[in-house]
């Protein structure tokens, strides 16, 4: 029997397309869920059967729950990356290790403190190459060819290359420049850049020709953090780059700022037609910065080095320090004309591509310096106790107080090094506030880390802020001081008091009659500049700009902060130091010399 097109039967058998929509949607939502559901059932007998190894047995770390294969956790992991790395890596209130995939891509996150200890004293592990690509192009916005040189070396940065490599020992880029950092900021390389940043910090804080806080009154600043922070900036920049730089570029300090703003779109791949502002400004300081070069390779002489007025050393008024002559002698491409372009006969890249990499070294020493600086200052300042005890150890250890001579450098940073509080509210504020995603690979070979393998060529990722909360180490003293708060005598060891020092009473020595600074028994725990061969080469400088900054504004400054509302800007994650979202208003005076303390 035929059954006609018009008939209600034939309707009735006919599914509308709006059925067919249905119908998709309801497959992909079953799949999805089905997807999780089989991911997180896998993922928990990962975990019971993690509970029950044999100690010794190494395997590789389960794949946390997601919702869509291939896609993973892309999505949690860039709305709030904090947040979800503490998910993925706590199981049952214990720290561990896990797989989260991104977009098709696997990473292992390791948390435990004996693993994170394992993989900062493994030879084969150093910063992924990928990720020196990823922040010198996305961030930095160095051009492909000034990326290939990083993408061909696979040789490691210790002066041993990694076994299985066979990089020619002039085309190993990451050796040579660890070498190159290490040197400039360690043993009288070190002292010299020291001595520069507190003369010059000095001058930034004490001598205010524009009277914008005139001594004795009271002056409200909109915000604390950029007027300080511009005067740590000048002078870091000054120390590491020399005056020349910005003398050429007077607006470059605060288009660093703006750029330092920006740089939570490019790190997400935000492109420029949606957000074109953080990249002109990066173009901009680029270009400020070969302005530079241009100046500085017509008037630097060989007898530029080393002259008093410039801070002695091996500074020079045009290029800085040693360091940055050497990246310029090095790293740029030479050629036959002499040029950086044309036929060439060594070096790695054109000023192009070398401008966006001190891009690169500019943001990250004075970023991370400024905001761990200002957040110590706020710490102490919040506190009128912990100011007084401040005030008092600067002046009956290191004779610096309100009446010190201001005509000349008064601080001496070898001594500041040695100070208990100051010291103890340093390693406070880098626990509480160093928010980085440090990243490790080993490119030949697997890795054995305990109970946890690394597959050769995967990237592992450690995040600083669990480490740095890790209720199993860290000392609360009985719940006095929780983890997430700012305690100035954390890290100091009270021969006299048994619950005192940054870790746990159950695990650390007592040796000394004085109270001292201490980060014994922190392996793996206390890690705001990484660890093992990749650690921040710009640590001993960075301690003393916090320090030398801290110790002049708490002397020679009073400070009220007029606001309770710091919120942590958790757009900003892995970007080094958090810094607070939006401005810090605050009424500042200067102090006067004989005037008794508040
Ligand atoms: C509070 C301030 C600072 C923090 C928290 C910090 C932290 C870090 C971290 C976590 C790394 C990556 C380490 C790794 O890959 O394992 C790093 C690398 C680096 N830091 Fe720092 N840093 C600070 C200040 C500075 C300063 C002041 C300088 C320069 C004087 C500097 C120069 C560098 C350089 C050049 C690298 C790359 C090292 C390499 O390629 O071998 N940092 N820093």
């Amino acid at each position: 029997m035929a059954l006609a097109v018009n008939s209600p039967a034939f309707s009735s058998l006919v599914v509308e397309p709006r059925q067919y929509y249905i119908a998709a949607v309801f497959i992909v939502v079953a799949a999805i869920l089905i997807h999780h559901t089989w991911s997180t059932i896998h993922y928990r007998r990962a975990r019971r059967r993690e509970a029950a190894a044999e100690p010794g047995g190494e395997q590789l770390p389960p794949a946390y729950p997601a919702f869509i294969p291939y896609v993973g956790n892309i999505a949690s992991f860039v709305i709030d990356t904090g947040k979800f790395i503490r998910q993925a890596t706590l199981y049952h209130g214990r720290l561990t290790s896990s797989k989260i995939t991104l977009l098709g891509r696997h990473l292992y996150i390791f948390q435990e403190r004996e693993t994170i200890s394992r993989i900062m004293r493994h030879q084969d592990l150093s910063s992924p190459m990928s990720l020196y690509n990823f922040g010198l192009r996305y961030l930095f916005g160095m051009p492909k060819a000034g990326l290939v040189p990083y993408a061909d070396d696979d040789s490691g940065l210790s002066a041993k290359p990694l076994p299985g490599s066979n990089v020619a020992p002039e085309k190993r880029i990451d050796h040579l420049l660890h070498r190159a950092y290490h040197k400039a900021w360690t043993g009288s390389n070190l002292d010299a850049a020291s001595r520069r940043f507190t003369h010059m910090i000095t001058a930034q804080l004490l001598y205010d020709p524009a009277e914008i806080i005139p001594g004795g009154a009271w002056t409200q600043l909109d915000d604390m953090f950029s007027y300080f922070g511009k005067a740590v900036s000048t002078a870091l920049i000054q120390t590491i780059f020399g005056p020349a730089l910005l003398q050429l570029n007077p607006g470059f300090v605060d288009d660093l700022w703006v750029f330092d703003d920006g740089l939570p779109w490019l790190v997400r791949k935000v492109p420029s037609f949606l957000v074109p502002g953080p990249y002109r400004v990066r173009s901009r300081l680029q270009a400020q910065i070969r302005r530079w070069y241009a100046y500085s390779r017509q008037w630097f002489r060989e007898d530029s080095i080393g002259s008093v007025a410039d801070g002695g050393g091996d500074a020079d008024p045009f290029w800085g320090s040693e360091i940055i002559r050497h990246l310029h002698r090095e790293m740029l491409i030479k050629t036959k004309s002499g040029g950086d372009r044309g036929n060439k006969s060594g070096g790695f890249m054109d000023s192009e591509s070398l401008s966006a990499h001190d891009l690169g070294m500019l943001w990250g020493s004075v970023s991370n310096s400024i905001s761990a600086t200002m957040m110590m200052a706020s710490h102490i300042f919040r506190d009128p106790v912990l100011l007084q005890r401040v005030r008092s150890e600067l002046e009956e250890q290191h004779d610096f107080s309100l009446d010190s001579p201001e005509t000349e450098t008064t601080i001496d940073f070898k001594r500041l090094w040695k100070l208990p509080l100051l010291c103890s509210c340093y390693a406070e504020t880098l626990r509480l506030h160093v928010e980085v995603l440090l990243m490790f690979s080993s490119p030949h070979s697997d890795v054995s880390l305990g109970k946890w393998r690394l597959p050769r060529t995967k990237i592992a990722l450690v995040n600083t802020v669990i480490a740095h909360m890790d209720e199993a180490v860290w000392n609360t003293k009985g719940g006095l001081y929780p983890l997430n708060t700012f305690w100035a005598d954390r890290f100091i060891v009270d021969p006299a008091d048994p619950s005192s020092g940054p870790v746990r009473p159950e695990c650390k020595p007592i040796i000394r009659k004085k109270p001292w600074f201490s980060t014994d028994g922190l392996d793996g725990s206390w890690i705001p500049y990484g660890g093992g061969p990749s650690m921040c080469p710009g640590r001993f400088l960075s301690k003393t700009v916090i320090l030398s900054t801290v110790a002049i504004l708490v002397t020679k400054f009073d400070m009220d902060i007029l606001t309770d509302q710091v919120v942590r800007d958790t757009w900003r994650f892995g970007l080094g130091v958090a810094r607070p979202k939006g401005k810090i208003p605050a009424r500042v005076r200067r102090r006067e010399a004989g005037e008794n303390p508040r």
